[in-house]
């Protein structure tokens, strides 16, 4: 039983893929290598209709007829049916993906920046488009995250959340604390593996972490968050020593993401998220997240209390969550 049902037994869906990094890179392999497997689970065949990228002689996998270096052109193509983001960055990510759910397109976005920094205008833009707009692959890597705060607890009430949301940190952390590995050989690594932003000083000076946080507050207490006023420590500071004396004392240190609801719900109150290094217990249920997973523990008054763990950077993991917002997207779209 195909996913879906349409008007047309061989619907086809035009995807164009903005960025072929990393990211975009495994979707893009997903996208052609497994067509068939897609179409027959699906009930549609989902091709590339194009492919932006800075250079394209970079790119020589790619088919050159749908290279380019014009992502606004690609993206409000009459022909695309669906936008995929991973280019990363404001500009011209802003202007693109804006423009596209204003001309009726849904997008799927692994960008955090980029939904953090513009939050209310995009949703506004998807709004007036009446375009449905994803944005899974921005939080945590494969993690579902954003989707059960959108679904699945949108009945329950949120206290609090408490993350450890950024790979490359906690794997610099964890090589520190386990191998004792210097914190620059650990940061290639982590780089050389994948995981880092393209400016790698997002990740370490936190600033990757508070973007996913303020998408996550946003989400868990119905707010938009000025991500502008949200105070945030990286790892840079951390020596080994701090994680040595950490270590006798039975503690860990980890690049810790936190967010409470207000005592009132008085909208002058504003949210206090927090990001920071810090020391916790070794029986701490984050402190064995370790390497490139990222967990979150999410507070819920009818849930309880919610641990979700997983792969949360890399190419695979976050094409595993841009491909569910794909097939959600053309489920809402075109079923
Ligand atoms: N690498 C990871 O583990 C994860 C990355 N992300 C997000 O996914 C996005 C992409 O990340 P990566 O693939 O790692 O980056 P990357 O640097 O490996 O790839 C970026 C791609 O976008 C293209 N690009 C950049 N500017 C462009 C422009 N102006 N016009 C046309 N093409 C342009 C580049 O040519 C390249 O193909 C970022 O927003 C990142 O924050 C999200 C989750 C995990
Ligand atoms: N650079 C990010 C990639 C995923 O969001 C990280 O290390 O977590």
């Amino acid at each position: 039983m195909p996913w879906f049902t349409t008007d047309s037994p061989s619907r086809v869906i035009n995807v164009a893929l903005l960025g072929n990094g990393t990211v975009g890179k495994e979707v893009a392999q997903c996208i052609t290598e497994r067509h068939e497997e897609l179409r027959a689970r699906s009930g549609v065949a989902v091709q590339l209709a194009g492919v932006a990228v800075g250079e394209p002689s970079r790119h020589p996998e790619v088919p050159r007829s749908l290279l380019t270096t014009d992502p606004y052109s690609l993206a409000t193509r009459a022909d695309v049916d669906v936008v995929i983001e991973a280019m990363g960055g404001l500009d011209p990510a802003y202007p693109v993906v804006s423009s596209a759910l204003e001309s009726g397109r849904p997008v799927v976005t692994a960008n955090k920046e980029l939904v953090a920094s513009y939050w209310s205008q995009l949703h506004k833009s998807a709004a007036a488009g009446h375009s449905d707009f994803r944005y899974e692959a921005a939080v945590a890597g494969a993690i579902p995250l954003v989707t059960p705060l959108r679904q699945s607890l949108s009945g329950d009430r949120i206290s609090n959340f408490t993350g450890i949301l950024n790979g490359t940190c906690n794997y610099i952390l964890t090589a520190m604390d386990i191998h004792d590995q210097p914190f620059d050989a650990a940061l290639q690594e982590a780089i050389d593996l994948g995981y880092a932003e393209a400016d790698y000083a997002r990740d370490v000076k936190g600033i990757d972490t508070a973007d996913k946080a303020a998408i996550l507050a946003s989400l868990s207490f119905d707010t938009v968050v000025d991500r502008a006023a949200i105070n945030c420590e990286g790892i840079t500071n951390v020596s080994i020593t701090d994680i040595r004396s950490a270590r006798d004392r039975g503690h860990v240190i980890k690049l810790i993401a936190s967010c409470q609801r207000p005592t009132h719900d008085d909208d002058n109150v504003p949210l206090e998220i927090d990001v920071r290094p810090t020391a916790i217990p070794r029986s701490h249920p984050l402190a064995t997240v370790s390497g490139a997973t990222n967990g979150i523990e999410i507070e819920a008054a009818l849930a309880g209390n919610l641990l979700l763990c997983g792969p949360g950077a890399g190419g695979q993991p976050t094409a595993s969550a841009i491909l569910g917002d794909l097939f959600t997207v053309i489920r809402n779209t075109y079923a």
